[in-house]
């Protein structure tokens, strides 16, 4: 769990709360009611106001998130909070002091997607699971179902209609586990998608555009730093067959999947359930 050097309870009424961009910038009534000097409190070293102190626990938790993903540049951070993209996070004093446990950002996405016919369609506004944590000292302890559970109520979200930014093996065994998501309709993009994601009639979109779209969007999923896990040559493979292959076999033939299933205990549910309770991270 994460400790930090101020009083985090008065910031949790509840135990998961949901953090947006504008949470993260100071209210006037916290500025009229500022310290002196200007936000810092000297003796203790840290930021006293709320919004900051927000600012601070998802710096610390994107990072813990990053190095726990094995990704260069955290995902989460207060200053790259969009407008459009919500963090929950998740704290506790089961181990007798508050604690964050854990962190969840979502936001919605414009993108260019294959169906399970290998058709373009274009979805607006598609839910997306950006990053996800949970401290190691509490994983595999169902804190985690907690946490992405009060995420889709709040977002009024199921799990199938949710694209995954480039999922962990960890994740990928989460969303079987706890919402039977086993089957993945191969993208070209770094986003996985469920079956039963094209539930509902979305636009086809023209070829081209798409095509030129999706180089676009690997770009720009590139440039953000983020820790490719599993490499595949994208081109080789007849987009239309791999999907067939992929939902109508029942098969998890999809590149990514196949680059995952191969390393052990990815689905299955062998692995000894485990709640460290002492470790913990000071910040
Ligand atoms: C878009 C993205 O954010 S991808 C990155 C996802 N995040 C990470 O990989 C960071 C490290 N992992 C974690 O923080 C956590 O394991 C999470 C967030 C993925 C899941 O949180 P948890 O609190 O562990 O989930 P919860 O306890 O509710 O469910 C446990 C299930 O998740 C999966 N899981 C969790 N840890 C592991 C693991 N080490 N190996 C394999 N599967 C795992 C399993 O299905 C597990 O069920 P099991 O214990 O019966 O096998």
């Amino acid at each position: 769990m994460v400790e930090f050097a101020f009083d985090i309870k008065q910031l949790f009424p509840q135990p998961i709360i949901r953090v947006q961009a504008h949470s993260l910038r100071p209210t006037v009534t916290q500025l009229r009611h500022r310290p002196h000097p200007f936000i810092a409190n000297p003796q203790r070293g840290h930021s006293t106001m709320p919004s900051c102190q927000l600012s601070q626990i998802l710096d610390v938790m994107g990072k813990l998130s990053a190095d726990a993903q094995g990704l260069r540049q955290p995902v989460t951070t207060a200053d790259k909070l969009a407008s459009d993209q919500v963090v929950y996070l998740m704290a506790d004093d089961a181990a007798g002091y508050w604690a964050i446990t854990g962190l969840l950002k979502v936001g919605t996405k414009d993108l260019f997607l294959f169906d399970q016919e290998g058709c373009c369609r274009r979805a607006k506004q598609t839910p997306a699971i950006l990053d996800f944590y949970v401290h190691e000292s509490r994983q595999r302890c169902g804190q985690g179902k907690l946490l992405f559970q009060r995420m889709l109520e709040q977002q009024g979200w199921s799990a199938s209609k949710c694209s995954v930014d480039r999922p962990s093996k960890k994740l990928l065994g989460f969303m079987a586990k706890h919402y039977g998501l086993v089957r993945t309709i191969p993208q070209g993009n770094n986003f996985v998608l469920y079956e039963g994601f094209f539930d509902d009639p979305m636009t086809k979109c023209n070829s081209n555009a798409a095509r030129e779209l999706q180089a676009a969007s690997r770009i720009r999923s590139q440039s953000q730093g983020h820790y490719i896990r599993h490499s595949h040559d994208q081109t080789q493979v007849s987009r239309g067959q791999a999907n067939r292959n992929t939902v109508r076999n029942g098969a998890h033939s999809g590149h990514f999947r196949r680059d995952i299933l191969n390393q052990d205990s990815v689905l299955g549910a062998s692995l000894p359930t485990r709640c460290v309770q002492d470790s913990r991270t000071t910040v």
